[in-house]
């Protein structure tokens, strides 16, 4: 249950006196989610999700809300930050940073079609072209310097052949990161961690309709390429042994290109990128997995299946420009 701290109908009352939302009707506990106390709050102007974060601190939030604001306004279907009389979108209570957002309609589809994968991939293309004239910025605080301080506290729990695999693909992404191609690749604000479960449909299978994307707490900005990878990781693979699946991957991919064509920089760095975007996750996951949080131990992901991902994408990858031909 990710409701670390419990919040009552006399809590949420009294909050709603700051918010021209109307009055309280109900309130829910969401279940889902590892990071932050989520409710489902229903009030007489509509539906909303409360949010009380356990991590991120009230100066680290600004970046995400208002991201998120941007992209509402800019129609791009995320969580509306709402913004209380004072003018904010931020708040407290029981001394956490709090907000409360639109409600999306839809759930999370665990095993997307061909539809769902081009309805994410279009999104994702909007989400990147309506965010590059966002004032604010924030890097990507899961990308290479991350990497470089957690990987050394995570080594003593690796096998020799882990360790070796690691240590080797940083040193190759640290000369990556450097290189003149990296410089080139087209970068903005950038969602991070857009798996399955952070999206949500509605309508049917056959005709699936957007309901938006959710959980922006790692975005950041990074290349655009970079979020793609992160999420074709995620999308167009076949889960137990993390190769691609083509279909979806040629859906995923042509559906963004159709919008926001890709670069010939992208297209040069794609293997490494793919690659960067596995390690990203089996990094996280095997410092939450061997160095937990204590508000991140109820469901600890699996960090094999990254080393997997990782692995396979270290094989002789299909070229962009095939993939999207
Ligand atoms: N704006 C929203 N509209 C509809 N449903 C939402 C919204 N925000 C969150 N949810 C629901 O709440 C669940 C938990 O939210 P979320 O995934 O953001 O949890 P978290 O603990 O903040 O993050 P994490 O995924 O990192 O554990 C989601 O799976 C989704 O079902
Ligand atoms: N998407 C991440 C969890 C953080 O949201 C993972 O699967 O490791």
């Amino acid at each position: 249950m990710a409701v670390f701290t419990p919040v009552t109908d006399a809590d949420a009352r009294a909050l709603l006196q700051h918010y021209n939302l109307g009055e309280l009707v109900s309130l829910r506990g969401i279940s889902a989610g590892i990071e932050n106390t989520n409710y489902f709050l229903t009030t007489t102007t509509g539906e909303y999700v409360l949010t009380l974060f356990e991590v991120l601190t009230f100066e680290q939030l600004p970046f995400y809300i208002e991201l998120m604001h941007h992209l509402a306004e800019k129609g791009i279907p995320v969580p509306s930050p709402q913004t209380l009389k004072n003018g904010q979108r931020l708040t407290r209570m029981h001394d956490k940073p709090c907000a409360i957002v639109t409600r999306l309609d839809g759930s999370y589809v665990p095993e997307p079609n061909l539809k769902h994968c081009a309805l994410a991939a279009q999104t994702l293309a909007q989400t990147h072209l309506a965010a590059q004239d966002y004032p604010l910025t924030q890097p990507n605080l899961r990308s290479l310097p991350w990497w470089e301080q957690t990987i050394p506290a995570i080594l003593p729990f690796l096998n020799a052949e882990q360790h070796q695999l690691i240590t080797t693909v940083l040193t190759e992404q640290q000369a990556f990161f450097a290189s003149e191609l990296y410089a080139q690749l087209p970068s903005g604000p950038a969602h991070c961690d857009l798996f399955r479960d952070n999206v949500l449909f509605a309508g049917t299978a056959e005709q699936p309709v957007m309901g938006g994307f959710i959980d922006f707490y790692f975005a950041g900005c990074d290349t655009w390429i970079f979020d793609i990878a992160v999420s074709v990781n995620d999308w167009c693979i076949e889960r137990d042994t993390g190769t691609f699946l083509l279909e979806p991957l040629r859906a995923w991919l042509g559906a963004y290109h159709a919008i926001r064509p890709f670069t010939e920089a992208e297209k040069q760095a794609w293997p490494l990128v793919l690659q960067a975007a596995a390690l990203r996750f089996w990094v996280s996951r095997l410092y939450d997995f061997y160095l937990p949080r204590p508000a991140q131990t109820l469901k600890p992901h699996d960090p094999t299946h990254f080393e997997r991902v990782l692995q396979a994408r270290r094989q002789p990858q299909i070229s962009l420009d095939e993939l999207i031909g």
